[in-house]
């Protein structure tokens, strides 16, 4: 299956925000959109998603696939445990029977299997997130697109959230869509690293992450320097 936007511009009103932007999303890897804020990554998301409307451009792939979500903010619902709360979204895709089984499958894979009745205002911020991640995963979708999904969390829950996506990826096969602002974030979970800056937005440089993320910490500062040289908006 092939993935991608090509040529897709914006506008609001007369500002420009996105100029010919072009991306293939190779299947089962996760890409990164990066870029500092005001850029338009959340408009391209939206874009994807068809929340919002491009002027011009092709979007490639995504127009009969279910796709999962991450936020920012989890959006658990607050009357409904965990499991309430990943059974809600599965279960027009899952046969109820088979629910219960799945979601305690994935707790007890990621540790959570004694959270399975909390209700989400017992739960950290960080661990609020884990299940949404958790849930997003569970759901039976090719695709999924996560806007900022550890920007709100502290260092060490980051870090956490972050390992338990690594894992998810590992059982679950999805193509991951990642936007984010944060250089070290794209560095450690991006196959595919694609730099928007300037004005209006231009795909600076697709850079081929795969062979530098299990590399040691020297290459990957120096990767870090490049990034961000290339994210820097001439404006
Ligand atoms: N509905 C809208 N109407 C007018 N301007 C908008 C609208 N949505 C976004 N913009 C503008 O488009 C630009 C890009 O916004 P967008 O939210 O896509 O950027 P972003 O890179 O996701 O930023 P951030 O990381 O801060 O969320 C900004 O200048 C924003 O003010």
């Amino acid at each position: 299956m092939k993935y991608g936007v090509k040529n897709i511009n914006k506008s609001y009103k007369d500002l420009k925000i996105l100029d010919n932007i072009s991306i293939d999303f190779e299947e089962y890897k996760t890409t990164c959109i990066l870029g500092e804020s005001g850029v338009g990554k959340t408009t391209l998301l939206n874009i994807i998603a068809g929340i919002t409307d491009k002027d011009t451009g092709d979007i490639i792939g995504f127009g009969d696939e279910v796709s999962s979500f991450v936020f920012q903010e989890d959006r658990l619902i607050e009357w409904k445990n965990v499991k309430d709360n990943i059974s809600f979204v599965l279960q027009k895709k899952i046969k109820k029977i088979e629910i219960e089984n799945l979601i305690d499958k994935y707790l007890k894979l990621v540790n959570l299997e004694e959270y399975k009745y909390f209700y989400p205002k017992d739960l950290s911020g960080g661990m609020r997130q884990r299940i949404s991640i958790l849930r997003a995963f569970i759901y039976p979708s090719r695709i999924l697109i996560m806007d900022e999904p550890f920007k709100s969390l502290d260092i060490n829950n980051k870090q956490i959230v972050i390992e338990l996506f690594k894992k998810l990826k590992t059982v679950e096969k999805k193509t991951c869509i990642l936007v984010t602002h944060d250089v070290e974030e794209a560095i450690t979970l991006g196959d595919k690293i694609v730099i928007l800056s300037n004005k209006p937005t231009r795909v600076n440089v697709i850079i081929d992450n795969s062979s530098i993320l299990d590399e040691n910490d020297e290459n990957k500062s120096k990767l870090k320097k490049v990034i961000e040289g290339k994210m820097i908006r001439n404006i």
